[in-house]
């Protein structure tokens, strides 16, 4: 059952999910962007327009595409109003339990030849495809963050995964503009076993008192060149998913050296997630963020 893709399902309208719908759009596609609430729909809509201007400010693309690619997203309440998607991209919250829900109520109002991927960040593709009724039709497709910006996006391949469906992811990720990195599927496949680690020690580096949030940020940004410090960049990605990502290769490698700072785990319970929740490493509430450490 060959598919053609022209209309694209998102499922979570957060900070991924806006990020690629945007992009689905500005590459031509119809997108029906899915989320639980109105307001979060309104807003993610508000940050895609806000995004896109930017973009024609910076002379990337023109009014013309920004107008184009917003009239191309349509908002769902509803995972009803995707069932006629060629593929429909899950991007909730990196929970096991809620991505399954999610794929067991969209099957039952999907097309059949419709391609089910995941933007999960660490778990196995090969069980979360086992929750479909169509694991050769399922696959992962891994955005990085900010969507918009980042050039690569890894393709994981479940036990399942049949040729026909990764060349049409592959064709898909092409179009969007970015380069594929092929990742066995392992937890937290490629990008993240290894950048997750570096943030989790940046935290037990916190933790223990070698230094504070500033000079860690500093250290790594001015000593090895990174765009961000890895506290500041474990914000942007938001605590709960770094801390979903440790535990899973904690889990899943059962190996002690990926086990999850207590310092981290104190965060996430605290409700304090990173930029999403205004605070974090550093509160966002004021003019400019100030370390909370
Ligand atoms: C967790 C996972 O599963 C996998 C992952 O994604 S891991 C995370 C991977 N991402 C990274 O490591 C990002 C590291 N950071 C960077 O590369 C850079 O800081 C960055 C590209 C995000 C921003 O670059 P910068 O030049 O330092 O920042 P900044 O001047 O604020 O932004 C430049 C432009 O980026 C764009 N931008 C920034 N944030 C954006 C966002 N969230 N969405 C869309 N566009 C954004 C804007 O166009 C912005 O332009 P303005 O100056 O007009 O605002
Ligand atoms: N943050 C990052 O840097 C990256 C994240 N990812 C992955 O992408 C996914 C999303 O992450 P991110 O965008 O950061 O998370 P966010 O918390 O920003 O967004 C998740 C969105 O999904 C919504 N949601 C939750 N449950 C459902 C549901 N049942 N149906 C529809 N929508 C739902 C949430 O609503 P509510 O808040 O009301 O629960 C929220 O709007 C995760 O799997 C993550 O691991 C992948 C690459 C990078």
């Amino acid at each position: 059952m060959a598919v053609t893709i022209k209309k694209v399902g998102v499922i979570g309208s957060g900070q991924m999910g806006n990020g690629i719908a945007h992009v689905a759009a500005l590459a031509g596609y119809h997108v029906v962007l899915n989320d639980l609430s109105a307001d979060r729909l309104k807003s993610a809509m508000a940050t895609i327009n806000g995004n896109l201007s930017r973009q024609v400010s910076k002379k990337l693309i023109t009014e013309d595409a920004r107008k184009q690619a917003l009239d191309r997203i349509v908002s769902a309440e509803s995972l009803d109003e995707l069932a006629d998607c060629d593929l429909v991209i899950e991007t909730a919250v990196e929970k096991e339990e809620i991505k399954r829900k999610i794929f067991h109520d969209l099957c039952a109002v999907l097309k059949p030849e419709a391609i089910v991927a995941s933007n999960s960040s660490s778990i196995s593709i090969t069980r979360l495809a086992a929750s479909t009724d169509r694991p050769e039709r399922f696959i992962g497709i891994h955005f990085m963050n900010p969507v918009p910006l980042m050039e690569l996006v890894e393709l994981i391949r479940g036990i399942a995964t049949d040729d026909e469906t990764f060349d049409a992811a592959k064709a898909f990720v092409t179009k969007l503009g970015k380069q594929i990195a092929v990742s066995e599927d392992f937890p937290a496949f490629i990008v993240n076993r290894i950048l997750l680690p570096m943030i989790n020690e940046a935290i037990y580096t916190l933790y223990e008192g070698v230094g504070n949030v500033e000079a860690i940020d500093a250290a790594m940004k001015l000593g090895a060149h990174h765009p961000m410090g890895p506290l500041e960049l474990a914000d942007f990605i938001g605590l709960d998913t770094c801390l979903s990502i440790m535990q899973v290769l904690h889990e899943g490698l059962a190996d002690s050296k990926y086990r999850p700072c207590p310092l981290l785990v104190k965060y996430v319970e605290a409700g304090w997630l990173g930029r999403k929740s205004q605070r974090g490493f550093y509160d966002y509430r004021g003019d400019k963020p100030v370390p909370t450490r």
